[in-house]
């Protein structure tokens, strides 16, 4: 494809002399092969603009970077944010991408909403994909890119690839990182949604209204002009989304017990889910939720809100929250055991939100709540004395065990979070062995919960070039130990 093509598509003006034949666009110099337009950016670990000689070299015929960067040979795209002009370029050349799209911010929940809302358009017979934290989900499988929004080549890529295989509808997620660093920029999306704002990546932000400033890039950029903001009205940070998003002059979509669309009228945990009352367009619906805990049911609602506002039957939507699988590693029903107790497996790896996930399921417990769990190596120490009183406080039972211990000596990192708990507390370092006694012990009427991993697929044993990660995912091991009870 030619540049300049691209360019007028993209209506940026091509710098003097510049047209080439365009063969693909790299972020990371390694990958340059003849014909890339490479983006050179300052990063906190390198700076790209020392590697464009090398991309050069290995073929760049363009480069989009600062106006001091130096690209002797190659085109310069010359601009004071380099990512964001790369990011429209490179729009134009990974085309066609699926004819709706759709984004979903916050702290907490977007992993949840984007899966759930993929779900329910997949049970209204629409080819649909989502793309974040668990990687990017086509009917039954995920691929992962390693992070929550992947670069902005991958991403795009991944659009491109998916509505070549005849995916129509795509969710995902826009994490800050993602939405400061321009990853998802290109494609205007139709609707985007916004689920909640605790503190989180404060060493990344600075201060919380950065954080808030860098999510709602969301609403005043991403979204498309004349598109529509979904909006989690019973956040602390709620008003302040509706405020940026009817600035921008978006079409308002609020739900939640404050909710304007959808509204929440009453919730009732119970068995294996929930019963949600709730009013749409002055009808009222009874539904039935398979999934645990208040925060499961905020993402399925937004879910169905992003499926409305992007056209869905109402009556379909939610007769398909109904239908709703689990999550991966999300409050996940792993296991039934012969007992009969549920087996929930969750990523809950903080104290906030160990103390979140235990919350969701007491109401469900008729007996005791087991919880096992543990906390990472070589990551924040003080959470793990903090973690150990949640769970001493909010479970009947508490097995403490590993996870990712990395450079650190797994004992020592189960000694600290023991130091946070009452002397009921169990410990059993290996992690299978740790829920396999959880099992065992579990009787009618308890529920089991094992967090910390959720849809982790390892366990991360040293570090630096000693680094291993050892295969192993809590689903799996919890179906097996269940499993081996039954026998
Ligand atoms: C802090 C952060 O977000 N860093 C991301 C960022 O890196 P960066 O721009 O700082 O890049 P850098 O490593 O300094 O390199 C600068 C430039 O030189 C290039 N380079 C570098 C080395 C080389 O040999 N050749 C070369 O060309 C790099 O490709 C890059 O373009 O851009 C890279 C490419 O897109 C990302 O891989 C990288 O994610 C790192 C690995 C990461 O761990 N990010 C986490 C914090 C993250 O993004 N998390 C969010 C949030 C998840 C959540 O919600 O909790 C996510 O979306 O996953």
């Amino acid at each position: 494809m030619k540049l300049v093509t691209l360019c007028t598509a993209a209506g940026i003006a091509l710098p003097k002399d510049g047209d080439a034949n365009v063969t693909g666009f790299a972020i990371d110099h390694r990958k340059v092969a003849p014909g890339t337009v490479f983006g050179a950016f300052r990063g906190a670990t390198f700076n790209g603009e020392d590697f464009i000689a090398a991309a050069i070299n290995a073929g760049a015929v363009a480069v989009v970077a600062s106006p001091e960067a130096k690209a002797e040979g190659a085109v310069h795209f010359a601009d004071a944010e380099p990512r964001r002009l790369f990011a429209r370029l490179a729009a134009q050349f990974f085309t066609p991408v699926p004819e709706t799209l759709v984004a979903v911010t916050g702290t907490n929940g977007k992993t949840s909403t984007v899966e759930l809302t993929r779900q329910i358009w997949r049970m209204a017979g629409i080819r649909a994909a989502s793309i974040g934290t668990l990687g990017v989900t086509t009917s039954d499988e995920s691929v992962s890119t390693g992070l929550t929004t992947p670069d902005i080549v991958t991403f795009l890529g991944n659009l491109s690839g998916l509505a070549r295989e005849g995916v129509t509808h795509v969710a995902y997620e826009a994490s800050s990182h993602g939405l400061s660093q321009y990853r998802i920029e290109g494609p205007r999306v139709a609707v985007g949604a916004f689920t909640n704002l605790s503190r989180d990546h404060l060493d990344y932000h600075a201060t919380m209204e950065d954080y808030f400033a860098a999510k709602m890039r969301l609403f005043d950029e991403v979204v498309a002009q004349g598109g529509t903001a979904v909006v989690w009205a019973d956040d602390a940070w709620s008003d302040r989304a509706i405020e940026h998003a009817s600035r921008r002059g978006l079409r308002l979509f609020t739900v939640g017990s404050r909710g304007a669309d959808i509204r929440l009228l009453a919730r009732t945990p119970g068995g294996l889910g929930q019963r949600l009352e709730i009013e749409y367009a002055g009808q009222n619906f009874t539904i039935e939720l398979p999934l645990i805990g208040a925060y499961q049911a905020a993402n399925a609602l937004v879910a169905a809100g992003l499926v409305l506002a992007t056209g869905g039957d109402a009556r379909a939507t939610f007769d398909a929250l109904k239908r709703l699988q689990t999550v991966r590693g999300r409050i996940e029903r792993a296991a039934i055991t012969p007992a009969g107790t549920p087996v929930y497996v969750d990523y809950a790896h903080t104290p906030d939100a160990l103390e979140a996930a235990i919350a969701a399921l007491r109401p469900h417990v008729a007996g005791r709540l087991i919880v096992v769990f543990g906390a990472g190596g070589d990551r924040d120490t003080g959470k793990r004395p903090e973690m150990g009183k949640v769970a001493s406080e909010g479970a009947d039972l508490a097995i403490v065990t590993d996870d990712n211990s990395r450079g650190e000596d797994p004992a020592a990192i189960r000694a600290m979070v023991l130091a946070g708990m009452d002397s009921r507390a169990r410990e059993i370092g290996d992690r299978r062995e740790a829920i396999g006694a959880a099992l065992a012990e579990a009787k009618a009427g308890d529920v089991v919960l094992i967090a910390g991993k959720g849809h982790e697929q390892g366990q991360i044993i040293g570090s630096g070039a000693e680094a291993r990660v050892l295969p192993f995912d809590d689903v799996t091991v919890a179906r097996e130990m269940a499993g081996a009870l039954g026998r």
